[in-house]
């Protein structure tokens, strides 16, 4: 995982956003924390592993405009990687391996591949020199492209809503880490979770918080706010749109525990 530059040794990490659950924020974190890391000078490349490509979306790319996609990395006669790396003109010093609805499709013929959750971390490695961190934006299953991500990366964060179905929903990621640990990527482990469209009104919202505080390390806590979407007609992030707002700020704050802990 190290990169030599002169002499010196950079350690490149990479991460995986991930939960089973669906609308929990994945997208939205992943969007934004990688805007901030490449905001604070970080090369940074996000990988839109979900079909939806809301990532893709929000980013201001248009899925179907794209020459290439992730779909690309993963089919048999794959295309080199760098070919479906896109710059984002807005933001500096980030990119994107966009996605697109084919990869749905895609995954039904992963399935009968040889060592298939290996794939997307064979494309990755090829590009890995070129960047400080790269963030993959999961699916909303654990399917195998949940697991191609999990193989790829070297640590995960976890979005989690502060509500109990969500809640006990971790049991199940975590046993699924601990099985990809075991079988396929023994350096795997989890940063952190990010409690998510916490509010701190609801008496339920608090509870889960503490009960999540208990089990995990929680890295940032982001609340239910109209700000954190406000930006995603022109593709820019919350937290380089409006930085003065409480998400903007959890955002970059969590950014800034990864890049510290990080290298
Ligand atoms: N802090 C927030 N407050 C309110 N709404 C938010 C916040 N963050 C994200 N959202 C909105 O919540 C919805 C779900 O967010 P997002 O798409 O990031 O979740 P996801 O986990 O990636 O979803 P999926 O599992 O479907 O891919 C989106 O409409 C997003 O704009």
């Amino acid at each position: 995982m190290d990169k030599i530059t002169r002499g010196v040794i950079i350690l490149v990490k990479t991460i995986a956003i991930a939960n089973q659950k669906g609308g929990v924020t994945k997208t939205t974190a992943t969007f934004n924390i990688a805007a901030a890391m490449a905001e604070q000078g970080k090369k940074v490349l996000m990988v839109d592993l979900d079909s939806q490509a809301s990532l893709t979306i929000s980013a201001g790319l248009e899925p179907l405009d794209m020459e290439y996609t992730v779909c690309d990395l993963l089919k048999k006669r794959r295309v080199e990687t760098a070919k479906c790396v896109y710059k984002l003109e807005n933001i500096k010093n980030l990119s994107i391996i966009p996605s697109i609805i084919d990869l749905a499709a895609l995954e039904m013929e992963l399935q009968g591949r040889t060592s298939r959750e290996k794939i997307l971390s064979r494309s990755l490695k090829e590009i890995k020199d070129d960047y400080d961190y790269i963030i993959i934006d999961c699916p909303p299953q654990l399917s195998i492209l949940t697991l191609n991500a999990l193989a790829a990366c070297d640590y995960v964060i976890i979005p989690c809503k502060t509500d109990y179905l969500s809640y006990r929903g971790l049991e199940q990621l975590n046993e699924t880490i601990k099985d990809v640990q075991d079988l396929v990527n023994p350096a795997i482990s989890v940063k952190g979770v990010i409690a998510t469209l916490y509010e701190k009104n609801v008496k339920d919202h608090n509870e889960i918080l503490d009960m999540l505080a208990k089990q995990y390390r929680i890295i940032g806590t982001t609340k239910k706010t109209a700000e954190a979407t406000k930006g995603v007609y022109d593709g820019m992030p919350v937290v380089l749109k409006n930085k003065r707002t409480d998400i903007a700020k959890e955002y970059m704050n969590i950014a800034k525990i990864i890049m510290k802990e990080g290298n």
